[in-house]
Formats: C-alpha cells, structure tokens, sequence
C-alpha cells in the first residue's frame, strides 16, 4: 500500500458486497494469503482520500452479550462526505477479508495515516449550555456529537454548565495546555463567553494586565461552536449552515483557520473579547427580549424585535473611528506580521468623528451570517482581513428603517440607502449623550440608557451594559476558530419572515 493519502483501485482490491444504506457500504477485500496489498479495487467508488478519512476500526463478529474479542471481519473506515448546502454527514465503509492478519495489518497502516494528521484534536474541553433555545444542547451532544468524537477516537473533558459565567471561570482555572481545542455546545451567548474565557485565560497565562491590553497574545488552542442555541450567528458563519454533525465533522478532520477578534474596553477596563457588536436598535432589541426570559425563545426574540421596531428611537451618540489606512487584500495567515504593520502607521490625527442620532451602530470583525441575513450582517468584511466594518444608519423614518431591515433577507444591497453608511475601520470609539436638563427618567424615556445611566450593547448574542465610552480594537487572526471560509461557502435563502 502506497502512502499517499489516497487508497485507489490500484492499492487494494474491494469487493462491493452489499450496499447497506447510503452512507455505509460493504466491500470485501479480495483473499489474498500472501499478504499482498495491491489488489483491485472492484466497487464503484474508486477512490477513497485519506484526507476524508477521520476513523477506522477491527470489524468483529460478536455473540450477544460479548463485549470483548471476536472473530476478526474485516475493517471498517469512517469518513467525511459532503451533502448540499454546506452539510457534512460521516459515512462508513466496511472491507471484508477472510485472513484476520491483513485485517490488523490494515488497521495499523490506517491508524499510522490517521495519526499522522497533526491538526486534528485528540483531546477536548467541551462546555454544554444546558439551558440553550429549547434546552436541547444536552441532548445535541450526547446524541449527535459525543458518539462522533468517540469514534474519532477524541478524549473529552465535559463541562455541563450550572449558571451564567461557569464556562467563563472554569476557563481561567483551566490548564489549556491538556486539550488540543475548545469546543461550545450552545448558542451565540455561550459562545461568546466561551471565546471570551479562551482569550482571557491566554493573557493570565502570559502575565498580562486584563484591564488593559493593547496587544493581546493569541489564543494557545482552536475553539469549536457546535449550535444548540437561539441564534447561532457564529456556527453558520463557520459552516454555513445550523447542522451539528457537520460541526462536529470540521472539528474531529481539524479545519480550522485564524479569524480576526476585537476588544471591547470602557476606558478604564477591558469588558470583553468579541467577534461582533450592535449599539442602537440590536442592542434595545435585546435588552427587552433578556427582559422576557420566560417567554419561548423564538417568541422572545420576535416580540422583542417588533416591539422594539414599534418604539423605534434614535441614540444621540459620538462615534469616533480609525479608517484602516492601507485596504488589504483577502490574505493567507502567513500576512498577519504585515498587517500588524500596516495596523501600527495608524496615527492619532487619522482619526475621524461623527456625530449625531442613529438607529443602529453595527461594528463587526466577521461577517455574521444568519438565517435571516444569508450573506451576512456585515457582507463587506471576512473572518481575517484586519479590519472591521462600521455600519452606521443614521435617524430615518420608520418605514425606511423596515426596507433596510429587509435588504438583509434579498440579494439587493442593504447599505444602498441615504442614511446607511459604512466604514473599513481598525478602531472605532462610541461615547453615547446622555442629554444635559433631563432627569435620568427622562433620558431612559429619550435614550436606551437604564435608570443608572447604562446603555445596552449586544456583544455577540450577549447582553452588556455600559455607561462610559466603549473602545473596540481589531486584533489581527488573534483565535483560530473550526470551520471553513466564508467565501467557500455555497449561499442560502433567507429563512425570516417576521417583518
Ligand atoms: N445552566 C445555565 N443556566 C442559565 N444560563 C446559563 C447556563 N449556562 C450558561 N448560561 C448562560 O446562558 C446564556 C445564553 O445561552 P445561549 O446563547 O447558549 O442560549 P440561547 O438560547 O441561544 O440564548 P439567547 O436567547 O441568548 O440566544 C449565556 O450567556 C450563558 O452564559
């Protein structure tokens, strides 16, 4: 047998036996006692690719109630398919032979091919939601994604989690340097704290000050987003659709790739490392739906969507942005030191302002798609081109506003309005205006601000409140993240029909 990755018609002879179902095969690996692998392949699928490969096992004959030893079948070999829109499925081909030493001198080679792809996990820290959507992500892991890790032959270390912030401090307590990777059962709002944790964990460990970095070290391992979750804006980012198995394949044949990260920081503290963030209409919309956590969680979130259209208010806010100065082209990894370059000749009087009142401010790292918004919230930017889109709609009416919301779910382009503008920026400064002569009442009544004086952010799915200036900064392909390229994706239809 040859190793190139490729086991072909001309490296061993299979026997199609039987087709079992469409995603299992039988062949049976022509008797050949003198141990000889080159044989012909008989069935019709001609080749297999080592690359698709991610497990293979001794096929034995057992009687019932035996857990151990058997007779020796055959081989059986696990691999990755690609189904349409973007869907993965694990498939199993079973090779017979008669002579139980080729069969364990298959096996071997297998092993060693397998054992030899170094980014795929061996050892994994998984953390699971429980109560995510419909309080389904148990289910979705123990079913779907832990048989899959098991067969990969994947160790893993499972944290159900109890309460709001459990990933969060087991994460700073944890020795990253056991697991090959992170995995998140849940939706956007664990993710978050997940990839939050993840980032911060690396900076303790490098000894620096978490209340203010300027430049972060990356994250040691990759992290994983298996969707269970109300919105999964980041899993289908990822991999293009909301289909656990296929996440879980990414994860166990190790596609990972570095994507781009911000800090989120009020002048005097870092509040959060994230992928994404609305102030404005995102933000109100889900400050109210946190409101009505007893609600169902997809009612919740329309209700919260056209209630929050219905009182639709604009936030009097500053922004103050740092363009990205020299536009770069979609690059491979190895472009990271020059970007951090090109990220540092940004001077200080390159910044610029504005100000007024705005419907929504949306400043995004990836793309974030979604079902209701195919080709993402933020089309104009990718997971690691060092730089940020700044999506600002200013005051408009509120029929306007709904056309806007709709250009997400068409082909046409969302930002082609008056009072839509956007930005490539590297830094962006948001100092909201709390309105001098009003009492705080008045101004939660004006603003989006709380009684305190706080105004809601949507970081990612997740819920801040903050009353000072927040600063978000780019970091350059900071995580490496499972999954594959947006632009490798095939596009969808949008799935939203609420406005
Ligand atoms: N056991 C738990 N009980 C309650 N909340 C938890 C628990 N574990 C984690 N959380 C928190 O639940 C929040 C929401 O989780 P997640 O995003 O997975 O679910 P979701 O159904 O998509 O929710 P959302 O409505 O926010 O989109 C996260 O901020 C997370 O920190």
């Amino acid at each position: 047998m040859r190793h190139s990755g490729v086991l072909n018609k001309d490296d061993v002879g299979l026997e199609k036996v039987q087709g079992v179902t469409k995603t299992s095969d039988v062949y049976r690996v022509k008797d050949d006692p003198q141990g000889d692998s080159s044989m012909v392949l008989q069935a019709q699928e001609d080749i297999i690719e080592m690359k698709d490969v991610f497990s293979v096992k001794l096929k034995r004959r057992r009687f019932v109630g035996q857990k151990k030893g058997g007779t020796v079948l055959g081989i059986t070999i696990f691999k990755c398919l690609n189904k349409e829109e973007n869907k993965l499925t694990d498939c199993a081909i079973h090779l017979n032979n008669l002579s139980e030493d080729h069969c364990h001198t298959w096996f071997r080679h297998l092993k060693e091919i397998l054992n030899g792809f170094q980014n795929r996990p061996k050892s994994l820290k998984v953390f699971v939601n429980p109560s995510s959507h419909k309080r389904e992500a148990t289910h979705v892991y123990y079913e779907q994604v832990a048989p899959l890790f098991k067969l990969a032959d994947i160790k893993t270390d499972v944290t159900v989690t109890e309460y709001e912030g459990h990933a969060l401090s087991v994460l700073k307590e944890c020795e990253l340097q056991a697991f090959d990777g992170v995995v998140c059962v849940g939706g956007d709002g664990s993710v978050s704290e997940v990839a939050h944790g993840l980032l911060l964990k690396a900076q303790i460990d490098a000894g620096k000050d978490t209340d203010y970095i300027p430049t972060p070290v990356r994250a040691p391992v990759p992290l994983g987003v298996i969707p269970a979750g109300t919105t999964n804006i980041l899993a289908h980012t990822l991999y293009g659709t909301k289909h656990a198995v296929t996440a879980a394949l990414h994860i166990i044949m190790g596609h990972t790739q570095a994507v781009d990260v911000c800090t989120f920081s009020t002048p005097s503290k870092l509040l959060r490392f994230g992928f994404s963030a609305m102030f404005g209409f995102g933000a109100r919309t889900l400050a109210l739906a946190e409101k009505h956590r007893w609600m169902p969680s997809s009612q919740r979130k329309d209700f919260a969507f056209i209630k929050t259209l219905a009182d639709l208010k604009p936030e009097e806010c500053e922004l103050l942005f740092l363009p990205l100065q020299f536009p770069q082209e979609d690059s491979p990894e190895s472009d990271r030191k020059k970007k951090e370059k090109t990220k540092n000749k940004g001077s200080k009087d390159q910044w610029q302002k504005i100000q007024g009142h705005f419907l929504n401010v949306s400043i995004m790292a990836i793309p974030c798609l979604c079902s209701t918004a195919p080709r993402g919230l933020a089309p104009n930017t990718r997971l690691n081109n060092g730089s940020m889109a700044l999506i600002v709609v200013k005051n408009t009416s509120r029929t306007e506003f709904v056309k806007h919301l709709k250009r997400y779910a068409s082909v046409k382009n969302q930002f082609n309005f008056p009072f839509v503008e956007t930005y490539t920026v590297q830094e962006v400064k948001v100092q909201p205006r709390l309105k001098s002569g009003l009492d705080a009442k008045e101004n939660t009544y004006l603003n989006a601000a709380s009684a305190e004086g706080n105004y809601p952010w949507n970081i990612d799915g997740d819920l801040m409140e903050e009353a000072s200036e927040v600063h978000v900064r780019l970091h350059p392909q900071l995580v490496n993240l499972y999954g594959v390229n947006t632009d490798d994706l095939e596009s969808s239809q949008a799935t939203c029909k609420c406005i």
